[in-house]
This record gives C-alpha cells, sequence and structure tokens, in this order.
C-alpha cells in the first residue's frame, strides 16, 4: 500500500479521500530535519504554505511521486528541483480564491472603519465615539493590483459596493477589464490616484519589494494598503516608516516576508494605522474543504496512475488533454522508445512532424510525450511527463517541431520522429488507427505497417533471395517464436527493412549471429 505524509492541518475531507487508497500519516510541526529523515518511506507529501520544502527534502524522497500543495502559491516548494527528479507538484488554483477575496475586503472594511482599534477600545472599558470616525468606500477609488482570481472577486463585489475600481496588471487585456468594469492604469497612476489599493499577483523576482519607498509616497496621504497575496512584495521597513511618518493612511497586512512574523519586524512597532492578521486568507471551513478535497483527489489519481488536472510543473498537459490524446500520446512516446533503439550514436537533435490531423493536436504534449519515450530506454521509470524536457536540455538534444497540414498518408494523420545523432539520421513514422490501435507506418521512410508489440526485431538488409530463411532457422535455433513479420523495400533487390513481432527477447549472442548474415547491415532488438 502507498504511504502519504500530510505536514499541515489539511481538512479531514482531504484526508478520507486520501484513506481509501493509502496509508495517511498525519505529522503536525515536524523540523525540516525530521522530515528530511522520514520522507523517504512516502510517495506523495500533502502540505500547506507551512512546510518549507527544499531540495534536500526533495532528494531525500527516493520513493516521493507527488507533492500536493492544498491551497495556492507553490512558493514554499523548490519546484525546479521537483521537475528535475520528476516529482509532480499540484495544488488547488482555486479552492480559496473566495476566502481569500473576502479577507481582503474584510480588511479593507477594518481599515476603513477602525474596526480592531475600537473594539480594542471598547473591550478595555472606554466609549470613544469620536476617535473612530471612518470614511467610506461608496465612491472611493480602489486600485487593483493583480486582476487574476482573487483580485477579479474583490473588484466585482468593489463595484457592488460603488467603488470606482482601477487596476494595474499587465496580462490582462482591455476587453476582460472593461467586462468587469474596471480601467486598466499604470502601476504609478494606480498608487497615486486610489484611495484603496489591495494587492492580488503572485511574489516572483520582479514583484519583490515592488512597493517601495518611492511608491508608498506616491500615495494619497490618506489612502490605504491591503496585502493579502504574498509577503515581500511590500517593503516592510519602508512600510512601517511610512505608516509611522503618517505618509499614508493605514495598512492591513495578512502575509509577511517571513512567517512567522518575527519579533524583530519593524510592523511591529508601527501604532494604530497598521492591521495585522497571521496568513489567514485561506482559513475559512469552506475553503479548507474545497481545497483539501481538490488536492487529495489529485493526490489519489496519480498514485493510481491517472493524470493529475492541477499539476504546476507539467507544462500544457492538463488531464483533460492527457484524456482526449491517450493514443496520440501513446504513439508518440512508442515511436520515441523505437526511435532510441534503432537510432546510432549520441542523439542531438529530434525534430517531430505532426502531419495532416496531427497537426490539429497541441504539439507540446506530444513532443514531451516522444521524449519520454526517447530517454525512457536509458533512465528506465526515472523518467515522466515532469521531467522529460529538462533531461533532453540536460543531455543537450534539441527539439523541433513541425506542423504539416496536408498528408496523404492516413484520414487520422501521422507523426513522424526524425533523429539527427552522431553516426546518422533516422526516422520512425506512426498512426493511429479510428478504433485507437497503433500503428508504425514507416522507418527510415520505409513503408511498413506493424502494431508496436513488446519484443520486435528491425533490421535493414540486401533484398536477396534466401536472406528471410536464414533468419528464421536462426530465431528458431535460439527458440525465439516469430508471432508474425513484413518487409518493406523501395525498389526490387535493393536495400529493405524487415520487421519482426517477437515473443520472447532477443538475447545478445542471437543478434551478433544475425548481424553476421551475408547481406544483413543492421540489426536492433527493441523492446516497448
Ligand atoms: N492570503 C492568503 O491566504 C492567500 C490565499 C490564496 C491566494 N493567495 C495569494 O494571492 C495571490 C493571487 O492569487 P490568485 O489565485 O488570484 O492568482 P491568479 O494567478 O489568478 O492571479 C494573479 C494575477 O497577478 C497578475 N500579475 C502577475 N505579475 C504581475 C505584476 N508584476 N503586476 C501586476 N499583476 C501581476 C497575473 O497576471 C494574474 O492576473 C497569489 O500570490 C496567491 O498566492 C493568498
Ligand atoms: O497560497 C495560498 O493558498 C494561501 O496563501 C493559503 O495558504 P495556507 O494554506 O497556508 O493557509
Amino acid at each position: 500500500m502507498t504511504k502519504v505524509l500530510v505536514s499541515d492541518p489539511i481538512d479531514h475531507a482531504g484526508i478520507d479521500i486520501l484513506s481509501q487508497v493509502s496509508q495517511v500519516d498525519q505529522r503536525l510541526g515536524l523540523s525540516s530535519n525530521q522530515l528530511k529523515e522520514i520522507i523517504g518511506d512516502y510517495e506523495a507529501l500533502m502540505i500547506r504554505s507551512g512546510t518549507q520544502v527544499n531540495s534536500e527534502i526533495i532528494e531525500a524522497g527516493v520513493n516521493l511521486k507527488i507533492i500536493g500543495r492544498a491551497g495556492v502559491g507553490v512558493d514554499n516548494v523548490d519546484v525546479p528541483a521537483a521537475t528535475k527528479r520528476g516529482v509532480i507538484v499540484v495544488n488547488s488554483p482555486g479552492g480559496n480564491t473566495i476566502a481569500a477575496a473576502e479577507h481582503a475586503l474584510a480588511l479593507l472594511l477594518s481599515l476603513s472603519r477602525n474596526i480592531p482599534q475600537a473594539h480594542l477600545s471598547t473591550i478595555s472599558g472606554k466609549w470613544d465615539r469620536k476617535k473612530f470616525v471612518g470614511n467610506e468606500l461608496y465612491k472611493k477609488i480602489l486600485g487593483v493590483v493583480g486582476l487574476g482570481k482573487i483580485g477579479s472577486h474583490v473588484a466585482k463585489v468593489a463595484n457592488a459596493m460603488g467603488m470606482d475600481v482601477m487596476a494595474f496588471d499587465p496580462f490582462v487585456s482591455a476587453e476582460r477589464a472593461l467586462q468587469m468594469q474596471v480601467r486598466l492604469s499604470s502601476i504609478d497612476d494606480l498608487f497615486k490616484e486610489a484611495d484603496f489599493i489591495t494587492l492580488h499577483l503572485p511574489r516572483t523576482s520582479e514583484t519583490e519589494n515592488l512597493v517601495d519607498a518611492k511608491l508608498l509616497s506616491s500615495m494619497k496621504q490618506n489612502a490605504r494598503l491591503v496585502n493579502c497575496a504574498r509577503g515581500g512584495i511590500i517593503d516592510e521597513t519602508a512600510l512601517a516608516e511610512a505608516l509611522n511618518s503618517n505618509v499614508i493612511g493605514g495598512a492591513a497586512l495578512d502575509v509577511y516576508s517571513q512567517e512567522p512574523l518575527k519579533n524583530d519586524s519593524p510592523l511591529l512597532n508601527v501604532k494604530n494605522n497598521l492591521i495585522l492578521t497571521p496568513h489567514l486568507g485561506a482559513s475559512t471551513a469552506e475553503a479548507q474543504q474545497n481545497v483539501a478535497i481538490d488536492v487529495a483527489e489529485q493526490i489519489r489519481d496519480v498514485l493510481l496512475g491517472l493524470p493529475a488536472r492541477s499539476a504546476v510543473n507539467i507544462p500544457g498537459l492538463s488531464a483533460e488533454i492527457m484524456d482526449s490524446l491517450k493514443p496520440h500520446l501513446q504513439l508518440a512516446e512508442s515511436l520515441g522508445l523505437l526511435a532510441s533503439q534503432v537510432s546510432g550514436g549520441q542523439i542531438q537533435k529530434i525534430e517531430v512532424k505532426l502531419q495532416g490531423e496531427f497537426s490539429q493536436h497541441p504539439s507540446q504534449p506530444l513532443v514531451i510525450a516522444t521524449l519520454k519515450g526517447l530517454l525512457s530506454s536509458a533512465l528506465g521509470n526515472r523518467i515522466n511527463y515532469v521531467n522529460a524536457s529538462l533531461e533532453a536540455q540536460g543531455r543537450g538534444i534539441s527539439v523541433e517541431e513541425v506542423k504539416d497540414e496536408a498528408s496523404p498518408d492516413f484520414p487520422g494523420g501521422s507523426l513522424q520522429l526524425r533523429t539527427f545523432a552522431d553516426k546518422g539520421t533516422n526516422s520512425v513514422t506512426g498512426t493511429v488507427l479510428a478504433d485507437g490501435e497503433l500503428r508504425i507506418s514507416s522507418i527510415d521512410e520505409f513503408p511498413i505497417n506493424v502494431s508496436p508489440s513488446r519484443y520486435m526485431l528491425f533490421t535493414r538488409h540486401r533484398d536477396m533471395p534466401g536472406i528471410i530463411g536464414k533468419l528464421g532457422s536462426l530465431l528458431g535455433t535460439h527458440n525465439v517464436n516469430i508471432a508474425a513479420m513484413q518487409v518493406g523495400r523501395r525498389i526490387v533487390r535493393g536495400e529493405a527493412v524487415m520487421v519482426l513481432s517477437i515473443d520472447d527477447p532477443i538475447p545478445s549472442e542471437l543478434l551478433t549471429s544475425i548481424l553476421a548474415v551475408e547481406g544483413i547491415n543492421q540489426a536492433h532488438a527493441v523492446t516497448f
């Protein structure tokens, strides 16, 4: 039975799903060293933002197949290290959208009406109705930075509350903004004009300290800032200074450059106009149930050998694509595997040509499947859809994709793989028949028509009498049974290919004997 380690608090709905297929161990509060020590026993790790999954932990996870992040941000996972090791990283892109958006709105309202401060004052026995006079959000300008899933929901609610919403998001079109009744602007104009600003963008090398002293000083003096996205997007020292010197009206933060917030953080010296929450954006019962179910289902599927729907490190390969292109991906993988066994020498480049109907399919998944097949004879089950491109790059194999809409050969089109190696160029072509069956339709431009089978023998030889008989009796002598045979040639008595489907593997001494037969130029034992 597979084993799943859960190292952060996860809703029981997720644990229930995983328990149906796996042993689930919930070990909260592990140190990094403790996690490193035990991770080798597990096929899957399920986390939230509390567990840092660095490259050492990933290396120690020798059985790890999948890391499931029950939430959106995967910045606590070393995704490149996971990709290199072929470990799938999945998240729940939409499970906590509403929770995070509502938390940002709650912080906006708390800031505008001084709710936490008024609460503290009231429970201390005071009745101060003058000190806590606030502002309405109605008719105020809201600046949304990052108009993705969360930012859009905040914008929608803010519009309904009568706010005038502007946004900065370099990846959102003017049409989309118009649909949302949001006007797009530059970040500089947004910070100058807005009465309230809310951040909903990821933390990346580009957005780190994006909100710095300069941007803060351009804000209106009474303007207020909310960050419910990621710590590190705001320069916290600059923010503390801006608040203490009344450069801006107030701020509310849910996320910090270092979490948990450190005792020496400059933010803790700010008085009055700052509201802090401990990364609570996704902490609603509903969101926790959503993300736990979403991610647990994906972990369960991957452990059962099925695709994951939200893998962050399998580009272009959603579960829908994997399902709809299943036989096409199988063909691509088979051609890659075949090419790796018949091409001579070190492959430096491959050309993946999508012909006819095939050119209508997305090429990226087919290229990844081809590379997976190509590298699997060398790397076995260490290669998968996650790391195939990276492994190929690491071996200096470049990839060219070609689309050729005209394919006279097959109604369903065909896929051709050409390999360019130091010892020459080879090509293999295949198709998917209407019933989903795979066919190899040519090898090195010689036409054939065979289905890939577990063991096969491919030869290049001179088309001459007696050669087939000699080969047959050699196989017979070694007790290798022939299931099917086909010959392909372009001209009579010229060069030809022979393809045999056999029931048994070919021992190396038999291959040597085959190569010694007069007229046989090449012989390749192929295993699918
Ligand atoms: N506080 C919490 O508990 C909590 C909960 C959920 C999500 N989050 C965080 O909220 C953020 C937004 O999440 P989402 O689900 O809406 O993501 P999303 O991917 O749907 O949206 C992010 C948006 O940011 C935009 N963007 C990227 N770089 C930008 C830049 N330099 N300037 C402006 N915009 C930029 C993108 O185009 C995208 O539209 C993420 O950082 C996520 O980790 C926090
Ligand atoms: O990225 C996220 O989903 C949020 O930051 C929530 O993080 P959490 O699951 O640790 O609450």
